[in-house]
Order: structure tokens, then C-alpha cells, then sequence
């Protein structure tokens, strides 16, 4: 049975990554999906924007949707302080086995929990099940045109307090019209963009930002 992508891309970090290295395992990735197969992984134009929000937030419980292979986990879970957590969610089981590996051979599976399963069934149970009291930092970077249901969601489980901040990726490419439309038109949220470019491409991206006013 020939490979997947993925699992190409899974290979070439155990075969040129540095073990317990995040940064070896992000440029890995970044080397193999420029040079050899394109693949959505936030990349390290838009990775940079999403390390400084990071940083500036420091988050002690970040949500994730949307896992993929896990590189913006292992980007975002570097960069979190002891004791902080990032839950990524993702329904794929062949991705989120992937993810699994790469985030481990990044050395930050104890920062990092893989929810399996969709996003719709997972936000519910954040509070009781995970835990979650309210989420510091959402990064939202799945379907498309999910990003609007589930930060509806999100609020209705009352998971989001004062101050909260929410990331979209892929603003401009796919696009997320909905969402922004959403978004910005929603007294409840301040909302900045960041214009950016695709991952690995000379196409014009962006990402939106949207901090929770309570
Ligand atoms: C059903 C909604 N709930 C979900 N719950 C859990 N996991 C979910 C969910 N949706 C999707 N996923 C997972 O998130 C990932 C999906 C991401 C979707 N991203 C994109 O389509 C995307 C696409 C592009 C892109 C840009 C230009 C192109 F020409 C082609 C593709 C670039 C990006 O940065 C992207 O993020 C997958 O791993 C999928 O299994
Ligand atoms: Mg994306």
C-alpha cells in the first residue's frame, strides 16, 4: 500500500530532525514541504505570527483545531511556559497518529494533548471531561467554514473569559468570508489582521485575530 503524504513528511523528521529539537523538527517540515511536496502546515511566514501572539499571551491552556501533522503544535507548545497546555483536536485517525509522532519527537508530548475527534463533539466536553476551565488562546486552523460554528460553540460552553484570543489562519487563501464577516461584525470581539503569505508560496495570506472583550 504506497505511502501518504504524510507519512513521507513523518519519515523525513525521523530521518533528518533532530530528536527532542522543536525548532529541527518546524525547519524539517518547512524543508521537506518547500522543496519536495506542498502541504498545509501554517508554514514559517504565518508561524511567526502565531509565535508572537504565543509569546505575548503566554497561555497556561491553549485549544487547537485542526491538528494535521502537528507542526503548529510543536510550535505553539515550545513556546509555552511549565505547566501550560495545548489541546489540538483532530478527527482524522491516520493525522492525528502522525501528529502523535512528530509532536513526541519534538520532546513536547508532555505539553500536548491530541483530542481525537470532531471539533463539535470535543468542544462540549472541554470543561468536564478535559478539564478546561476557560481557554487562554484558540488557534483556528480546520475546515474552513467551521471556524464560525465552532467559535459560536466555543462561547455557548462558555469557554472563553476577558482577554481571550483567537487565531484564524488562512484568512485571504482558502479564505474564511463567513468568519470574518462573523467576526469583525461582533461587538464582543477586537479584531486585528496580519497579512501574510500562503505556506511555502508567493501567494498573498493572512491571518485575523480576535480578542475576546467578555
Ligand atoms: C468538521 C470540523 N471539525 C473538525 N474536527 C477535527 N479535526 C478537523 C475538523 N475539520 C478538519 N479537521 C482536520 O483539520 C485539518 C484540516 C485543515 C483544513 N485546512 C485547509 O484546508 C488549508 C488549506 C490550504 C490551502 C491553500 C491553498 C491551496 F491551493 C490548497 C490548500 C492552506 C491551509 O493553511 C489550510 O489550513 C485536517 O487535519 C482535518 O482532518
Ligand atoms: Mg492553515
Amino acid at each position: 500500500m504506497n505511502q501518504s503524504k504524510e507519512q513521507r513528511i513523518l519519515n523525513f523528521v525521523l530521518q533528518n530532525a533532530v530528536r527532542g529539537d522543536p525548532r529541527s523538527v518546524m525547519d524539517t517540515i518547512d524543508k521537506y514541504c518547500s522543496q519536495k511536496e506542498w502541504a498545509m502546515n501554517v508554514g514559517d511566514e504565518k508561524g511567526l505570527i502565531l509565535d508572537k501572539t504565543v509569546e505575548e499571551l503566554q497561555p497556561s491552556v491553549a485549544l487547537e483545531l485542526g491538528t494535521y501533522c502537528g507542526y503548529s503544535a510543536v510550535r505553539i507548545a515550545r513556546l509555552l511556559k511549565a505547566g501550560a497546555r495545548l489541546l489540538t483536536v483532530e478527527f482524522n485517525p491516520e493525522f492525528a497518529a502522525i501528529a502523535k509522532q512528530i509532536i513526541e519527537f519534538a520532546g513536547v508530548q508532555d505539553k500536548v494533548k491530541i483530542l481525537e475527534g470532531p471539533s463539535e463533539e470535543i468542544i462540549p466536553q472541554l470543561k468536564k471531561k478535559y478539564e478546561v476551565d476557560t481557554l487562554d488562546f484558540v488557534f483556528l486552523d480546520h475546515w474552513k467554514d467551521r471556524y464560525t460554528p465552532d467559535t459560536i460553540l466555543i462561547q455557548e460552553c462558555n469557554l472563553l473569559r476577558k482577554g481571550s484570543v483567537l487565531l484564524a489562519d488562512n484568512i485571504i487563501v482558502p479564505g474564511a468570508p463567513e468568519f470574518l464577516k462573523y467576526i469583525r461584525n461582533n461587538p464582543r470581539f477586537q479584531c486585528t489582521n496580519y497579512p501574510s503569505h500562503l505556506e511555502y508560496m508567493k501567494v498573498e495570506d493572512a491571518m485575523e485575530k480576535a480578542v475576546f472583550l467578555g
